[in-house]
């Protein structure tokens, strides 16, 4: 059980039916889709559909009260016993149930954002604080205004420690997140490029990542990329750690190694650590998660193990096999200039492979910057690459510039997905590895399905 209508009744005074009995709710629904068992239904107002019509069918999958827009007419087949809790604003009522319900519970609260790396870091901070505590976190990428809650709302009441992936695209969003999640420690795992259209600048992405510290408790710490010249202002503050690679860094890494599976690295105090993922960003990624164990009074030993058994959301530079043995990267979740770089310099370390292949996508929401960011993708494309696949208006930038080089990539540009996929029935075979990057819109993953 989360709670109960009498305890949501002292939230939201403006209600019909019998709130002050003690109904159970297991649990918090938005999608009336969902089969539940004694659930508060919360209908929101999307882009496409008004949850407040399907009312109906979240009764009849188990809903057993509503909080409801107080505008919306309510339909008359419901029983005058049900609980229905009026609101102004079904979403702002979402939030402020799980605001209170953090309060509720008082957890340890972790909030991690930044550019890249949010998700991965959530897990790796997940899997230690696993080893030694009953925790929760963020399931993918519930990261917004609504993913969020819905992640706070489903918290046990047992719950120790409750880690939160916080996204944005625009200002104040962060700020609202943090507001409803009031973390005592946050991250802020690098700052990069990723909806750059809506925040102006890299100076606006780190303003608006730096409004997670808006409803920090005081009780933690804030661990920054120590490296990152944009966090600056955070290096005079008190309980501030700054994790990087650079010399005085509060946590320094050094001594990173990438071999065929994971990423080694020993830190400052001489301490050994290993991760199963690839690339010199999860070092410090991980360092994250090592540092708030640290500060959780986890044991080091225990520490290592839990890096180990790291249980990674699907699609970031996630390791398949394909078609007559192929080998597949997909680490086509999402892209922005940073991470595609990032992907592309680890392919380009990797060894036991003939054939060398990227497949990338557009890069969305990057504004005024689009065409120099996808062209400067082009950097690091050397001839350790075989081939340069690209679909979308904006990649093609990165194969002209690629192209132009002349260093020997064989470059080709496709209009579909059916005809990229044909291009690469070609080089399927045990030599040959593909990585494929590109932003959630361009849903590259149907690409990878065809040569699966
Ligand atoms: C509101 C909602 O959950 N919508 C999901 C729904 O979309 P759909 O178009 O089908 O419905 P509507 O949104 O129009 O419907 C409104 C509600 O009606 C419900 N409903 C509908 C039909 C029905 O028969 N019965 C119903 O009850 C419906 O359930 C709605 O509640 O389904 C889609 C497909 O599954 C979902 O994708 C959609 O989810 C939206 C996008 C959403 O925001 N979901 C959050 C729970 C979430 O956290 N999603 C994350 C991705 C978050 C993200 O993109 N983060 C950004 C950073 C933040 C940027 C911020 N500015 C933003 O815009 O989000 C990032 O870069 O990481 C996820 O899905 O992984
Ligand atoms: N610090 C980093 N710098 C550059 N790339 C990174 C970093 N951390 C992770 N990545 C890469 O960025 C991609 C996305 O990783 P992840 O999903 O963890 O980030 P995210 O912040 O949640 O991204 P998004 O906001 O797009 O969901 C993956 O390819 C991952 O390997
Ligand atoms: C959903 C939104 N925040 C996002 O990640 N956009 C990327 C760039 C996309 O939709 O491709």
């Amino acid at each position: 059980m989360l709670f109960t209508t009498n305890w949501i009744s002292t939230i939201f005074r403006n209600y019909s039916g019998v709130a002050e009995d003690t109904i159970q709710i297991n649990e918090v629904v938005t999608d009336s889709r969902t089969r539940s068992s004694k659930s508060l239904f919360i209908p929101i107002v999307g882009e496409n559909f008004d949850g407040h019509d399907f009312i109906k069918q979240a009764f009849d999958n188990g809903a057993v009260a509503t909080i409801w827009n107080k505008n919306k007419e309510l339909p008359s087949f419901l029983p005058t016993e049900f609980p229905v809790f009026f609101v102004d604003d079904t979403l702002r009522a979402l939030q402020g149930l799980a605001a209170a319900y953090r309060k509720e519970i008082d957890p340890v609260v972790i909030g991690i954002t930044g550019s890249n790396g949010k998700t991965t870091t959530k897990d790796l901070i997940a899997s230690v604080m696993k080893s030694s505590y009953k925790t929760h976190a963020t399931n993918g990428n519930f990261n917004n205004e609504i993913g969020l809650p819905l992640t706070v709302l489903a918290m046990d009441r047992k719950t120790e420690v409750l880690v939160l992936e916080m996204g944005m695209s625009n200002f104040g969003e962060i700020e609202r997140l943090s507001k409803i999640a009031l973390p005592d420690y946050a991250v802020i795992t690098n700052i990069g490029e990723s909806h750059i259209e809506y925040l102006g600048s890299r100076e606006g992405i780190a303003k608006a990542k730096s409004e997670i510290v808006t409803g920090m408790t005081g009780n933690g710490y804030l661990l920054i990329d120590g490296d990152e010249p944009l966090l600056s202002a955070f290096h005079s503050k008190d309980r501030v750690i700054r994790c990087g690679f650079n010399t005085g860094n509060t946590v320094e890494i050094n001594q990173v190694k990438i071999s065929q599976d994971h990423t080694g690295f020993v830190l400052a105090d001489g301490a050994s650590y290993s991760v199963p993922l690839l690339g010199s960003h999860h070092a410090l990624n991980a360092t994250f998660a090592i540092t708030l164990a640290k500060l959780m009074s986890i044991d080091s030993g225990v520490i290592q193990q839990a890096l180990s058994s790291l249980q990674l959301t699907s699609m970031r530079f996630e390791m398949v096999s394909g078609r007559n043995d192929v080998s597949i990267i997909n680490d086509a979740y999402n892209a922005s200039p940073t991470s595609m770089k990032a992907a592309i310099d680890v392919v380009k370390q990797m060894s036991g492979f003939s054939t060398k292949i990227l497949v990338l996508g557009d890069i969305l929401e990057l504004g005024e910057h689009a065409q120099s960011f996808h062209e400067s993708i082009a950097d690091v494309i050397d001839d350790s690459v075989s081939v340069l696949f690209t679909l979308g208006d904006q990649a093609k930038s990165i194969n002209k510039k690629v192209t132009a080089m002349e260093n020997g990539v064989v470059c080709k540009h496709f209009s579909t997905k059916e005809e990229l996929a044909h291009g690469l029935e070609f080089y399927l075979n045990k030599d040959t590895l593909v990585l494929f990057k590109a932003s959630r819109g361009m849903q590259f993953e149907k690409i990878i399905d065809k040569i699966k």
